[in-house]
């Protein structure tokens, strides 16, 4: 199956430091979107693993954060794609759940959901969370240079990952 596993925040749309907290602040990435769309339609599922502390922190509800990722779908559909699984871990860092990054539940809810393995599945990220839940099942690691992805690579790199300056330049590598 192609499969690949997307981090939102800094990968498909634009991050902050101050949490993405209204449908205002969630801003795409115009070539992220075209990237998705181009996967999609190539037979690629792109399915999104997301942390959105933000909901435990109170920050933003679930029906903002929902509204967001239709947001998300529509863009993509208006190129002719479609967006497959989206998962959040909706909890906060305290909270000792088995889904927020760099835990690989949400990668491994994803896996279950489409009936498939997760070994060399790439997994694209911005942050060490990121590149950590993908080794920790054997995903492929993948940083973009969007978002906090500059940020993650002034420090070592787990060995293996893979480094793209954005998610369009990783679909031109699957794609080509
Ligand atoms: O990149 P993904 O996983 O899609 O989402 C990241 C967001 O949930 C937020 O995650 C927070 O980390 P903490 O949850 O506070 O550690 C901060 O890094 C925010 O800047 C960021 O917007
Ligand atoms: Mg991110
Ligand atoms: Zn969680």
């Amino acid at each position: 199956m192609k499969l690949l596993i997307l981090d939102r925040d800094g990968v498909i749309n634009q991050d902050s430091d101050a949490y993405i907290k209204t449908l205002d602040e969630w801003i795409p990435i115009p070539s992220s979107i075209a990237a998705i769309a181009r996967l999609s339609q190539a037979g690629w599922t792109v399915a999104v693993a997301t942390n959105q502390s933000g909901i435990a922190r109170g920050y933003y509800d679930l029906a903002t954060l929902e509204s967001m990722h239709a947001r998300l779908r529509q863009l993509v559909a208006e190129q002719g794609g479609e967006v497959g699984l989206i998962v959040h871990c909706p909890h906060g860092p305290d909270d000792g759940c088995d889904c927020r990054k760099p835990k690989p539940g949400m990668l491994r809810q994803i896996a279950a959901h489409y009936a498939t393995d997760l070994a060399g599945i790439w997994f694209v990220g911005d942050t060490s969370g990121d590149l950590q839940a993908a080794l920790a099942v054997d995903c492929q690691p993948v940083l973009v240079k969007t978002g906090k992805g500059e940020r993650t690579l002034a420090k070592p790199l787990p060995p293996g990952t893979l480094v793209f300056d954005d998610l369009a330049a990783v679909a031109d590598q699957l794609l080509s």
